[in-house]
């Protein structure tokens, strides 16, 4: 016998007041009495509030052991525990996270099951333990528990043996495949051995891989210099009746330019303070002795200043380059798929293949109002007629009387999925999307209809997009705002994608929770420094940690969920 079943406990959603907020959460779990059917999905009478962060086929059911039980016991001299405490369903005596591996399977009652994860790290454990730090200290102290896949339904109870019938392959622990994606030192070799385990959860294996992918990617992800740096502006373009380009050189006119990777974006702060003006704008092409350039269409405050106001010579605060919308290196094909100044970064990736004589068979297609609303027509074809395999499908949505079809444009209309059919576009491409909001979700619609696999669509969304807030139930959709109740008097806090400089206020415990007051989009996990769900981009400033991360942020970046403002902070969110 490996194990005992000692309870078996469930429960439903409830909505639980905590700070401030109404969080929706299925971890309080009661102990039942006698036998209960164990279905794929769920136990009867077993619910989860968050379907996306638990449950669902790889997380049916939650086991945590009596022997962390009693370690966490006397760590927090407490002694207040009930089954179920962990939010566990099945409270069990034996297979201890760092004796159960990946993969194996189990007898419990008329049940079959196999281990697929552990625990995903997550503050509603904080908040059922009275104990905000409690998500990190089951990361820190290698007892996260684990999830079991049901592979043989059948009823299961209290007092039943739990039999161990196979072991999973490559011997992975729970406790290290949990210290593999949240705590450092990852070695490649052991994601790629975590990755050969067929019952691994496919949620962890994207994690993997994705850390895997940045392991093997040697580019610097430090940005190539801090804060702001004064650029002078050294060219103005009209590129289309609404577009217009600037470019921006070193003050001292030196010739050494700080490189980026194509589809990523500067920051301009054209005022400071508390009416700061800080936006962030994509490269338009690849950075070199020219300087970086900047396209702009006139739409908004910053946009209309740097229209108005920006001449030849004129200096601005610049951060440097950044952004994860960058072109992956291969072989593949690749489909560059824009609408309107959204061809800004992807014209940077044209930039790129072109320079470097790419035989890969690129693929630009674009959507414009008409020939006079259609900036870069003449560069992107220059750049295309200099690649071997390139091709053209330029969409006018509103063509104007002399716009020619067949040199100016291709097809009339927007592009949508016939377009993508009619041109024969590969569907094992790389596909890049840039464009206004609407335009990028219908094109993903579109591209998951043509056989188009998610993992290969790269987006890049500017302006506060929605981001999930796992469980929070909010009240409306309101626009990034002052926080209710008063400004405070701490140093001025930029949100860049959101518009919005508003001084710090002590009444919040971190810049999560400040953000959150505001309305600014932000996403988390843990609350606690661990999951790095949170982390941002921290363009100026100092911060200070409550919860020192268990794996700290790379430079430039910070985790909101625990940290307050120091100085002054410029923030990408
Ligand atoms: N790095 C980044 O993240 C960047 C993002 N952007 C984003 O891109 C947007 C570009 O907007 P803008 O230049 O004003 O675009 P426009 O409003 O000028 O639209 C450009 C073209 O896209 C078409 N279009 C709009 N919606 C759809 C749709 N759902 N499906 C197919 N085609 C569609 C329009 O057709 P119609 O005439 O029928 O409306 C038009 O032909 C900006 O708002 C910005 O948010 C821009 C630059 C960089």
């Amino acid at each position: 016998m490996s194990g005992r079943l000692v309870s078996l406990n469930v429960g439903g959603p409830r909505d639980v007041a905590w700070e401030g907020k109404t969080v929706r959460t299925a971890i309080w779990k009661t102990e039942v009495e006698g036998p209960r059917m164990v279905r794929r999905i769920n136990i009867d009478g077993d619910d989860q509030a968050d379907r996306l962060a638990h449950g669902g086929e790889h997380r049916a059911v939650f086991v945590y052991q009596l022997g962390s039980y009693r370690y966490w016991e006397r760590e927090l001299g407490r002694d207040d525990f009930t089954h179920g405490q962990f939010g566990e369903n099945f409270t069990v005596e034996g297979l201890a996270d760092d004796e159960v591996c990946i993969g194996d399977r189990y007898r419990i009652g008329e049940a079959l099951f196999e281990v697929t994860q552990p625990r995903v790290t997550c503050y509603r454990v904080g908040i059922r333990f009275e104990l905000a730090a409690m998500p990190s200290l089951l990361v820190a102290h290698h007892r996260p528990g684990f999830y079991l896949r049901v592979l043989e339904e059948g009823s299961v109870q209290a007092g039943d043996a739990i039999e161990k019938v196979a072991d999973g392959p490559e011997r992975l622990t729970v406790a290290d495949t949990d210290a593999l994606l949240y705590l450092p030192g990852k070695s490649p070799a052991r994601l790629e051995r975590a990755l050969r385990i067929p019952a691994l959860s496919e949620g962890w294996k994207g994690s993997f891989r994705d850390l895997l992918a940045k392991a093997e990617d040697h580019t610097d992800p430090t940005p190539a210099w801090a804060g702001f740096m004064e650029l002078r502006v050294a060219e103005v373009r009209p590129e289309s009746a609404s577009v217009t380009s600037f470019r921006l050189v070193p003050e001292d006119g030196s010739e050494a330019r700080p490189a980026a990777a194509p589809g990523q974006y500067l920051t301009l702060r054209l005022r400071s303070g508390a009416n700061a003006l800080v936006r962030s704008y994509s490269l338009s092409d690849v950075p070199g002795q020219q300087g970086f350039r900047v396209s702009v269409k006139r739409d908004g405050a910053a946009s209309r200043y740097l229209h108005e106001q920006v001449k030849v010579g004129d200096v601005l605060d610049v951060a440097a380059p950044r952004g994860a919308f960058v072109l992956r290196a291969g072989t593949r094909p690749v489909v560059l798929v824009s609408a309107g100044v959204g061809a800004t970064p992807v014209l940077a990736m044209l930039h790129a293949l072109a320079r470097e004589h790419s035989t890969r068979s690129v693929w630009w297609l674009h959507g414009a109002r008409n020939r006079a609303e259609h900036a870069f027509h003449d560069e992107a074809d220059a750049l295309l007629g200099a690649l071997e395999d390139a091709h053209r499908v330029v969409a006018y949505s509103r063509p104007g009387p002399e716009d020619a079809l067949g040199a100016d444009y291709d097809v009339a209309g927007r592009l949508d999925l016939g377009v993508l059919e009619h041109a024969g576009v590969p569907v094992d491409a790389d596909y890049y999307l840039c464009g206004p909001a609407e335009f990028m979700s219908a094109i993903e619609v579109a591209l998951g209809a043509y056989g188009v696999a998610p993992e290969r669509i790269s987006t890049e969304a500017f302006g506060a997009v929605a981001i999930r807030a796992s469980g929070i139930v909010k009240d409306g959709d309101r626009q990034p705002h002052a926080p209710d109740g008063g400004a405070g008097t701490g140093p001025t806090v930029t949100f860049v994608r959101s518009s919005l400089a508003i001084p710090w206020d002590d009444r919040y415990p971190n810049l999560l929770d400040f953000a959150e007051a505001c309305d600014v989009p932000v996403g988390f996990g843990c609350r606690n420094g661990v999951c790095h769900n949170c982390e941002s981009g921290l363009l100026t400033g100092d911060v200070t940690y409550d919860i020192e991360p268990l794996e700290p942020p790379p430079a430039g970046r910070v985790l909101v969920c625990c940290t307050r403002p120091g100085s002054e902070v410029t923030l990408d969110l």
